[in-house]
């Protein structure tokens, strides 16, 4: 049995950084799909501090190469100091979101407390996409195309620098896992950073044992492992309720592969949930699918062997 630290359930309900309205009701599914029920069953102790509030926005179409940045970074302001605080508190916080620009936000919250506290840092990107576009070559303008590239340092001074003057990651503390959505310029970032991304082709190769293996390579016992879940990941088949769908994800067992392998490392210290999208679900199936998953995330596991 892993122990977790007690767990802080931070709603930020966003859609400010995504291409469809909806995100911002993905907190509430989650809550609706039983998050907190099910950790309190596993024997966690679970305390839900509620929705940050942040700016309305009367929905705006892309200004200079971002649609509503100043929100976007608003709303990643305020995640940013409620993860340092629980993290602080020797909490484990989960942002229930929320479009993925929040990952800003959590994540170099999570940088800074790794730096000062002299630990490893390693992020697990669980995505249909990159998110490494920026201003320049983004194909929408959606700051939740951008997060990764924020965080490595490119991007708006505004979220580059939320943390302070250096970038929050370096490139090789990061691995992707499902990516199958690379834009045209995105691809040659994301090669000029030296990103380590498990496609979807690589995973049809080798398989997703072996892949998650290596994306966990080197996590030691002082590593914090922060994990990005953004709900796009599966397949849409089994998860509709996003409002990006790319076709060809991973399967429902091999997402649980994906979960109970990070729950083996005993490691995970941070989660975000986002781009869950109840205005594209179909009775809250998505959420449910996605709370099953977070289960595993915490140890649930349906072993017999081993
Ligand atoms: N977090 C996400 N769902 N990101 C989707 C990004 C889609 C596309 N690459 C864009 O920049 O607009
Ligand atoms: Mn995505
Ligand atoms: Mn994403």
């Amino acid at each position: 049995m892993i122990r977790f630290p007690p767990v802080s359930l931070i709603g930020v309900p966003t859609d400010v950084g995504a291409g469809h309205r909806g995100a911002s009701m993905g907190p509430e599914a989650l809550r609706v799909a039983g998050l907190g029920e099910a950790l309190q069953a596993r024997g966690l102790q679970v305390v839900d501090r509620g929705n940050l509030s942040g700016p309305f926005n009367p929905w705006q179409p892309p200004a200079d190469g971002y649609r509503h940045l100043q929100q976007v970074v608003a709303w990643n302001t305020a995640l940013m100091h409620a993860t340092a605080a629980e993290l602080a508190a020797g909490h484990l916080p989960i942002t229930l979101g929320g479009d993925h620009c929040l990952a800003v936000g959590s994540i170099v919250a999570v940088a800074q407390h790794c730096r000062r506290a002299g630990r490893k840092l390693r992020v697990l990107w669980l995505d249909a996409h990159a998110d490494f576009n920026t201003s320049q070559i983004t194909p929408s303008g959606n700051v939740h195309g951008m997060p990764v590239a924020c965080l490595c340092g490119i991007g708006p001074r505004e979220l580059t620098h939320l943390g302070g003057d250096s970038p929050a990651l370096k490139p090789d503390e990061i691995r992707q896992i499902g990516i199958r959505s690379v834009d045209e310029g995105e691809r040659r970032l994301v090669h000029e950073f030296g990103l380590d991304i498990y496609d979807m082709r690589y995973i049809d190769e080798i398989g997703m044992k072996r892949v998650m293996e290596e994306a966990l390579d080197g996590v030691d016992a002082d590593t914090h492992l922060h994990v990005s879940f953004d709900v796009d990941f599966l397949d849409p088949g089994i998860a509709p309720g996003v409002g990006t769908t790319i076709p060809g994800g991973p399967t429902y067992r091999e997402a649980q592969l994906v979960m109970e392998m990070i729950a083996d490392t005993g490691r995970m210290a941070s989660l975000d949930i986002v781009e869950l999208n109840p205005a594209f679900d179909s009775q809250n199936r998505t959420a449910l699918l996605a709370v099953d998953l977070v289960e595993s995330l915490f140890g649930k596991s349906t072993l017999m062997r081993g």
